[in-house]
């Protein structure tokens, strides 16, 4: 193995062993802090373009198997570990994470000592890193922005309808997870996948019955431009929005969202269902938040807080059937405890349509 550097944007740098793609790289330097489901986060598209540090001081010990990744490919930028099992031990297992890494041509180190690169992104707040041969620090151009909108980058390019005999969603594609369109293909929906900037008018030539938008990468502020169809079209049909769904929404309709200094990601992070009183075990990935105090309460209640920092996990439209949830029910990984917003949403879409006339409680 070969030496290898992470140089980061407030001047630390660490060493560690070079594995997976021998190329350097830049990206927003991030942690998650989940012991299991590193081949769903690897291909989780909401961190394109970010340099993950694994917190849980072993990965890869189950090995990589055909059935687990939430898009075709690894979707990060490059990956930071403490130790890398060379080993792996389970029956479904096809791989090691290095070749994984190296047959994806993505970039990671080993022996680092990811607890101190937390404690400097939780000091510094997320940032720009680098991952490289080389310690030497002049030689990157830490003005080099980020790449925007990789929204565009990792949403699917035609339409593609799964068949099914219950409800048709629509579902837009951010970045979405494959356990997006799987939670709702096990409830019996027909669901189309959309491309993220999908418009109205060929949304209502599909006559949906329900529409839901996905997690994805980056900023939400970059969609900008698509604020005016989302309104139009959440407004016209049940909606749910997941993640950076949720943050569009909220964008749409006029609130505000803002960056948190080092984000929510994890397997474990507990949020409070007001109008319950309850306490769920979610799993989270995002760096983005709705601003509580920009939501116009004449529209939106706040349904959901983080029980942590009590920021925005939720909202639900006073008077359409919109619900959103920064945290994501579909898990993978994490506790699925959260699955029924999707049944409530399906729950939604019926008594649209007139076939419940009353909420039906899970
Ligand atoms: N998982 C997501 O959808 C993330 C949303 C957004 N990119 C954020 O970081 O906040």
């Amino acid at each position: 193995m070969k030496k290898g550097y992470l140089l980061l944007e407030s001047g630390q740098i660490f060493s560690g062993m070079r594995v997976g793609a021998p190329s350097s790289v830049m990206g927003e330097l991030v942690f998650n802090t989940s012991m299991t489901g590193y081949q769903e986060i690897m291909t989780d598209p909401s961190y394109a373009g970010q340099i993950m540090t694994f917190c849980y001081p072993l990965i890869g010990n189950y090995g990589v198997n055909a059935k687990d990744n939430e898009n075709a490919k690894i979707q990060m930028q490059g990956a930071l570990f403490s130790n890398l099992c060379e080993l792996p031990s389970h029956y479904q297992s096809i791989k090691t994470v290095d070749q994984w890494l190296k047959q994806s041509d993505v970039p990671g180190l080993v022996n680092i000592d990811t607890r101190a690169v937390v404690k400097a992104v939780r000091r510094s707040g997320t940032m720009k890193a680098v991952i490289s041969d080389s310690p030497d620090f002049s030689l990157i151009d830490w003005n080099r922005p980020l790449p925007q909108n990789m929204v565009a980058k990792v949403s699917a390019k035609t339409m593609t309808t799964y068949e099914g005999k219950g409800s048709h969603v629509v579902l837009f594609d951010y970045g979405y997870k494959k356990s997006m369109l799987k939670a709702l293909l096990d409830e019996g929906c027909k669901v189309t996948v959309v491309p993220y900037n999908t418009d109205s008018n060929t949304v209502a030539a599909l006559h949906p019955d329900g529409v839901m938008l996905s997690n994805g990468p980056g900023d939400p502020i970059c969609l900008q431009p698509l604020f005016g169809e989302i309104k139009k079209i959440t407004s016209a049909y049940p909606t749910l929005g997941i993640c950076l769904g949720h943050q569009l929404i909220a964008l749409a309709y006029g609130a505000k969202t803002g960056k948190l200094l080092f984000g929510h990601r994890g397997a474990n992070h507990p949020v409070k269902e007001l109008a319950s009183g309850k306490v769920w075990m979610t799993s989270q990935n995002h760096s983005y938040v709705v601003e509580g105090d920009s939501v116009d309460a004449e529209q939106f209640s706040i349904s959901y807080l983080n029980v942590n920092d009590h920021s925005v996990e939720g909202l639900s439209h006073n008077n359409l059937p919109i619900e959103t949830v920064q945290f994501h029910p579909e898990a993978h990984p994490g506790p699925d405890d959260t699955h029924s917003i999707f049944l409530n949403f399906l729950t939604m879409i019926k008594q649209n349509k007139g076939e419940v006339t009353h909420a039906v409680t899970y």
